[in-house]
């Protein structure tokens, strides 16, 4: 624990019963996580992680007395196992020809459904549907019906409606589940579903959540962010990073304090610096925001060279066929567009149109991909496809969208130029400037900054040398007039020194001997 830093010490030491701790890019909170476990060998700790792969790379790191799970491995134990026949996710057309609907019917169903099992409410309501389809309420009403019956035929082991596996996690959740846990560690609380945060806040044990605010970027799947939303009894910070450098940790900084209104500062490692390039010549990773920007960067990649590139979660895990639609609208090959929501656009123009008063950043990278590719879109498409390995070692170039890269760090960043514009809007979404945060933060020892964020760092600074000047010259100000002030006292003081009694007088006549000494030496 020697090794520690003082902020690890104070989560380590910490016996609240609901701890927060705002563990910022890089800190070691696992290290910290795992020594406060060490310091607890009698307590029986649930570690609840948020995906299967970072549970089992725990297990590996914690003590024995720390179950290190998902919510959904937990909920399967429970009750997911009733139903493991049958596990799966229904689609649109069964529960159209099970329930005698439309299939746009039967999906918005499954989309309510979707979001009521992530919520912490114990009955569906209209509130559980898409914004978009809250006006009518009689539709509204309609689509409420049908998703209870849809919930119904996923519970019945005799029907063949597959329950999905946020399913079994509601049910278990509407249970209220008593985990008999002295101590729970929640990771990632910045981005848990309501119905997690439910479960572990009606536990009658020691509570440490662990996340950090600023990479809160799931809240377009009803995440919240439960570092802001709990009130917890105690926080503390983790600013110091073990990842990158002074630099690194200064543009973080600036861009959590000037539209996060973030008062801590992240302080990077001071033995190490970093470029401000990539060297090619070395395998680096690409961190887009958007598919399309991903999309855009590899095609520079296959077209010139032969070149292998690893996509994080897998090549089809992307929707680049996203690109392909644009694309086939663009070629006017209208009948070869398989998703909906491009299908229903007429022409390219009209996409283009809406993307632009939308303000939506992935058809901007979509039509801007489509206009400098062309015809050449499908050769692309192929080429990747083609040039893809599975194993990242064997890679050239890895390939990610800050979503993905969440909890992952390279050596060599190249930030694509999709991510928002700086500085935004004057509506702009929060998480925008997270995932801004949270690609920067990937990079280890070399970072290729976006445009507009280079622009904006420099604007930055320009205004930050002005305020400093505008300061020097008020402060001179104030100085002369502060010396004028004191010059007219000691003025006074000399002639009146006689005036005092006669200890405070031989005081002040030993001071003003003094004042002259200096000033004699500063002459
Ligand atoms: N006090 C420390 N002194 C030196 N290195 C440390 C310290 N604490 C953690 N580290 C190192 O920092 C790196 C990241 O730590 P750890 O794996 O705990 O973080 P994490 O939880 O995976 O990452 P993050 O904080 O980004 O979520 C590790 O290499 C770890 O050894």
């Amino acid at each position: 624990m020697s090794s520690m830093t003082r902020e690890q010490i104070s989560v380590v030491e910490n016996e609240s019963m609901l701890l927060a701790v705002d563990a910022f890019a890089g800190t070691g909170k696992t290290t910290t996580l795992v020594e406060y476990s060490k310091c607890r060998p009698d307590k029986r700790i649930l570690y609840i992680a948020f995906n299967k792969s970072v549970a089992s790379e725990a297990c590996a790191r914690f003590p024995e007395n720390v179950q290190c799970r998902t919510t959904h491995s937990l909920a399967y134990t429970r009750v997911g196992k009733r139903y493991q026949e049958k596990l799966g996710s229904p689609k649109a057309w069964e529960i159209a020809q099970t329930f005698q609907c439309n299939t746009k019917r039967a999906k918005d169903a499954l989309q309510t459904l979707a979001n009521w099992f992530c919520s912490a409410d114990s009955l569906i309501s209209e509130e559980h549907l898409d914004v978009e389809l809250q006006g009518d309420s009689a539709v509204a009403s309609d689509i409420v019906q049908l998703a209870d019956k849809v919930f119904a035929a996923m519970k019945d082991k005799r029907s063949p409606i597959k329950m999905p596996h946020d399913g079994y996690l509601k049910i278990w959740a509407l249970e209220l589940p008593n985990l008999a846990f002295d101590i729970i560690l929640l990771d990632e609380a910045q981005d848990t579903n309501p119905v997690t945060l439910d479960v572990v806040m009606r536990q009658d044990c020691q509570k440490v959540l662990v996340g950090d605010r600023h990479q809160g970027i799931y809240g377009f799947r009803r995440a919240v962010n439960a570092m802001e939303t709990v009130q917890a009894k105690s926080r503390v910070a983790l600013t110091q990073s073990f990842r990158f450098s002074e630099q690194i940790a200064g543009i973080a900084s600036a861009l959590l304090t000037d539209f996060k209104g973030e008062d801590k500062t992240i302080v990077g490692r001071a033995d190490m610096s970093n470029a401000w390039s990539i060297d090619r010549s070395q395998p680096f990773t690409i961190i887009g925001r958007t598919n399309a920007g991903l999309f855009s960067s590899a095609a520079a990649l296959v077209l010139d060279n032969d070149v292998k590139l690893h996509f994080i979660g897998g090549f089809d895990s992307y929707v680049f066929g996203k690109v392909l639609d644009a694309y086939f609208l663009w070629a006017d090959e209208r009948s070869r567009i398989t998703s909906p929501s491009i299908g229903r656009f007429n022409c390219f123009g009209d996409f283009q149109q809406y993307g632009v008063e939308a303000g939506d950043l992935e058809i901007a990278a979509l039509v801007k991909t489509v206009e400098q590719y062309q015809s050449q879109v499908p050769r692309i498409y192929e080429a990747m496809k083609a040039s893809q390995v599975s194993l990242q070692e064997k890679a050239d170039v890895i390939l990610t969208t800050a979503h993905r890269a969440k909890g992952l760090e390279f050596d060599q960043v190249h930030m694509q130029d999709d991510f928002i514009e700086l500085p935004p809007e004057k509506q702009y979404d929060p998480e925008e400037i997270n995932l801004l945060y949270v690609a920067l933060t990937r990079a280890i020892h070399a970072v290729r900054l976006p445009e507009s964020l280079t622009r904006w760092l420099r604007g930055r600074a320009q205004r930050t040398n002005s305020v400093k000047a505008t300061e020097t010259v008020d402060g001179t100000e104030r100085w002369h007039s502060l010396q004028g002030e004191m010059s007219e006292r000691e003025a006074w003081v000399r002639e009146n020194v006689e005036a005092f009694d006669r200890t405070s007088a031989d005081v002040i006549r030993f001071l003003l001997q003094k004042v002259d000494i200096l000033r004699d030496a500063l002459d």
